[in-house]
């Protein structure tokens, strides 16, 4: 075979993304994030570039020459990582054949190495996530999503309890069931329509897109791929960002998730979002609308 098996990107992908997890928390256990402002709103810290590192260079080390589009603007050392590539061979015979034998050319990774920055910065750490994501044909097939600041189940633990953050993984293959998910729907929201929104990202385009659903709750929180999560595990029913602000790389991972489990993520208009490494495409311009069921039903309400 001459093409890339996506079950091998995946597998290194998880353990670079458990591998960044330990970097993450180690960073900020430490206490020196060493913050840089890259715009209005919009920080990095020294945990952003190392992970993004640890995660370019390991997947450099099996395929020199993939197509990577990564958040950080950043040299990448050399490193002894060689992920375990051979994690998913069970799964070679259930997988979709295609992705067994990929055209190099088709294939994307994107990685966002440390999601919900700002809110990592104010130590509302719950929410971040490293999320690699890969794309083929302008398709996201494959993503793993990786919780440094959470236990097992994926719930938020105070940072006095660092003990506990053990950590939560989820990665998912578009054709293969995915596993460690939950209905998290709390019996009291059963029949209601929730929309979650960004923390630290808010502005009168989302306030009036919101105002269109009429929701009987509001939740805002940090992170696109915490954001996708919770409407994958059902604590919410539409993640909606219909502004300029989100990247491929901060979609690419959790939309392959959720199109694992069937639900949907489009452009405010209802159109499909493209994947490409043209970097002056990479901004999702018009915004993003994330639901796991009912998508064309409040397409519709924004675009009445
Ligand atoms: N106005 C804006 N400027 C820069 N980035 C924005 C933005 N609005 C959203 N984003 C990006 O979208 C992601 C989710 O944002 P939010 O937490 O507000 O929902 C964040 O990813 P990063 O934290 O990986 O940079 C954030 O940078
Ligand atoms: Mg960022
Ligand atoms: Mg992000
Ligand atoms: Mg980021």
């Amino acid at each position: 075979m001459t093409g890339y098996n996506l079950l091998e990107i995946v597998s290194s992908c998880i353990d670079l993304a458990e591998q960044s997890g330990k970097i993450i928390r180690d960073i900020f256990n430490s206490g020196t994030l060493d913050i840089k402002m890259k715009g209005e709103d919009d920080p990095m810290t020294v945990a952003d570039l190392k992970s993004q590192q640890h995660i370019i260079a390991g997947l450099r080390n099996h395929w020199p020459d993939i197509k990577i589009v990564g958040e950080e603007d950043c040299e990448v050392p050399p490193t002894q990582t060689f992920p375990d590539r051979t994690k998913l061979q069970k799964y070679s015979d259930s997988a979709p054949k295609d992705y067994l034998n990929m055209n190099k050319e088709d294939v994307i990774v994107f990685i966002d190495p440390l999601d919900a920055t700002k809110e990592f910065t104010l130590g509302r750490v719950h929410c971040v996530m490293t999320l690699i994501g890969i794309t083929y044909k302008g398709v996201p097939v494959g993503g793993v999503i990786y919780q440094p600041f959470v236990d097992a189940d994926g719930l938020p633990v105070p940072k006095e309890q660092a003990s506990q953050w053990v950590g939560r993984l989820v990665w998912g293959i578009v054709g293969i069931p995915v596993e460690n998910l939950k209905d998290k729907r709390a019996p009291e929201d059963k029949g209601k329509v929730i929309i979650v929104t960004t923390a630290s990202h808010f502005n009168q385009d989302i306030e009036n897109s919101i105002q269109k659903i009429q929701p009987d709750k509001v939740l805002r929180t940090g992170g696109a791929g915490y954001k996708t999560l919770m409407v994958i595990e059902n604590l919410a029913d539409v993640y909606l960002f219909s502004t300029v602000g989100t990247k491929l790389w901060d979609i690419a991972a959790p939309h392959a998730i959720l199109s694992a489990v069937g639900g949907t993520l489009t452009q405010p208009s209802g159109k499909p979002v493209n994947y490409t490494d043209n970097l002056s495409l990479v901004e999702n311009k018009n915004g993003i609308v994330v639901t796991i069921g009912d998508h064309q039903k409040y397409i519709n309400l924004l675009n009445k």
